[in-house]
Order: C-alpha cells, then sequence, then structure tokens
C-alpha cells in the first residue's frame, strides 16, 4: 500500500514496481478520415510515476481521451511509443493491469450492482486474474455496501459511477484511467466523489490517469497537471500540485489551492 504523502515514488517497493507506470517518448497520432488527416496528438513525451495521481487537461479536441486509449491500448500510436509497466500496453492490457472509467458508467441494466462489479472476472482469459478484493469488498470500498442487488436503474448517477470504479478495480489494476468520470454529476456529488476517488487511490495504491475539464478537479486530487495544447494535441506545461495529502473539504480553501486554479486557469486561456 502506498501511503498519502506528496512524495510516492519513494515509498513503492522498486524491487517489484517500476519507477514509472507510463512513460510516453514522442507519441503521434493522426487519424485518417473523409475529410484529410487529424493530428490528434504531435509528439507527447512525458513519464507517469507509479503509484501516482495525474489529471490531463486542455481545450476540447486536444487529445485527452486520444492518449488514455493509447495507453490502454485501444489505439496505436502513428508514430512514437507508450510504455506501460515496461512492457506494451498492448501486454498491459491482455494481464489486465489496466481498469478504464468512462464518463457513463456503461452498466448492464439487466445484472445487479454486484454482477456488474463482477463482470471482468468473468470475461477474458481465465485464472489470469487473483483479485486482492472480492466484488463485495469493492463495492463497500466505494461505499455502496448492503447495494449489492440493487440494479442500475435503482441508483443515482453517482452510485452508479461508484458502481463503475468498484468493477474498473476488480481486475486490481496497476493503472486506472479514468476519462471525466464525474463529468455528469452535479457540484456537491462530484466534491465527495473526489474525496472517495483520493481514499480509494490511498487503499489500492494504483496509478491514476484522469482526464477532466474542471480546473478545480485537477488541482483538488492530482499531484501534477499535465496541461495540454490543441491542434495538434502537444503538451503544454506540467505543473506540480504541492498540496500535500490527505486533502478534503479544507483543501478547496487553501490559498495555494485558489493560486494553482489561477496558474492553470493563465495557461489554459494560451493553450
Ligand atoms: N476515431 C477518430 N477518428 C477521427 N478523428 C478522431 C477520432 N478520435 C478523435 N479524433 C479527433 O482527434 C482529436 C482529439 O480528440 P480527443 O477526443 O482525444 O480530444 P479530447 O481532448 O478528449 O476532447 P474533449 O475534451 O472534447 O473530450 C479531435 O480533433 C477529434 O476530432
Amino acid at each position: 500500500m502506498i501511503a498519502m504523502t506528496s512524495t510516492k515514488a519513494s515509498d513503492i517497493d522498486m524491487s517489484i514496481a517500476p519507477l514509472n507506470a507510463v512513460e510516453l517518448d514522442g507519441v503521434s497520432v493522426t487519424f485518417s478520415t473523409d475529410r484529410g488527416e487529424v493530428n490528434a496528438l504531435a509528439g507527447i513525451t512525458h513519464n507517469l510515476t507509479a503509484g501516482g495521481f495525474t489529471s490531463l487537461i486542455g481545450p476540447s479536441g486536444c487529445g485527452k481521451s486520444t492518449l488514455l486509449r493509447v495507453v490502454a491500448d485501444l489505439i496505436a500510436p502513428t508514430a512514437g511509443r507508450a510504455t506501460v509497466l515496461d512492457d506494451t500496453p498492448h501486454n498491459a492490457r491482455e494481464h489486465r493491469k489496466i481498469g478504464f472509467v468512462f464518463q457513463d458508467s456503461t452498466l448492464l441494466p439487466w445484472r445487479t450492482a454486484l454482477q456488474n462489479v463482477s463482470l471482468p472476472l468473468e470475461v477474458g482469459p481465465k485464472n489470469q486474474v487473483t483479485p486482492t478484493r472480492s466484488p463485495k469488498e469493492l463495492l463497500e470500498l466505494v461505499g455502496l455496501g448492503g447495494r449489492e442487488n440493487a440494479y442500475p436503474h435503482e441508483l443515482s448517477g453517482g452510485m452508479r459511477q461508484r458502481v463503475a470504479i468498484a468493477r474498473a478495480l476488480v481486475t486490481d489494476p496497476a493503472i486506472l484511467l479514468m476519462d471525466e468520470p464525474f463529468g455528469a454529476l452535479d457540484e456537491i456529488t462530484r466534491d465527495r466523489l473526489n474525496e472517495e476517488l483520493l481514499r480509494i487511490w490511498e487503499s489500492t495504491g494504483t496509478t491514476v490517469v484522469f482526464v477532466t475539464h474542471s480546473i478545480a478537479e485537477a488541482v483538488f486530487l492530482s499531484e501534477e497537471v499535465v496541461v495540454l495544447k490543441a491542434h495538434p494535441g502537444r503538451l503544454h506545461e506540467v505543473v506540480d500540485i504541492d498540496l500535500g495529502y490527505p486533502r478534503g473539504p479544507h483543501t478547496r480553501v487553501e490559498p495555494n489551492f485558489s493560486e494553482l486554479c489561477s496558474q492553470l486557469r493563465m495557461l489554459l486561456e494560451s493553450a
């Protein structure tokens, strides 16, 4: 388990864990469309520390989702290389080392919360996963103990996202990729889930890569915020969020918090 300090890399057992969970070396992605080529990403070079919490922000179309998809092995880079846990994204995915949470919870409506969380254990190669926590324990971890038998339509939007997070964690992934997971939620629910997510991050030690449009959310959650520029998507700036952990409601009223939000706002305006 990784302690909640701002020097996370030093807490990792180096005999078993790579220093970097993700290494991006000149990653470029070009899509060919009917209207010509779209340069979604151009030469992204950056490393993500194992056990860290990194947010990606930037204007619409700057390639945030594309970058997550490269790491998740859903898209191959046109140029450059992505390394995940010292391996190819393909092998990391095959070994079930990557969990993904989308903006929409994408739960199966005919399955209960528990059955949804169990789903990844029922599909894919057998015997590849020995989960640290059972689906029931994961539902407890995300604050849904006692709601195992609820169907998605019986749960609020925030609860459905909690189920989606539990489902993403069921294979015990080393990396959790989250693409605007709380974007559709009201502000109070979102703040509460941000606090929950940090608690889950603390207890699982997973590396989190989090896409958001919210500056405040990025600052509240992250150890570092990667700001991307659009057309083509490229790295603009990396900002260290030196607020320390644990974070809670008090964090949002710290002077440093507002200063970091202003700094990021200015960077986004020039992106
Ligand atoms: N499958 C695809 N085919 C063609 N173009 C694509 C494809 N996927 C993404 N793009 C283009 O690549 C660029 C980056 O898209 P991406 O969705 O990664 O951006 P984003 O930063 O996540 O955007 P948003 O903040 O609006 O969600 C955009 O110009 C988009 O239109």
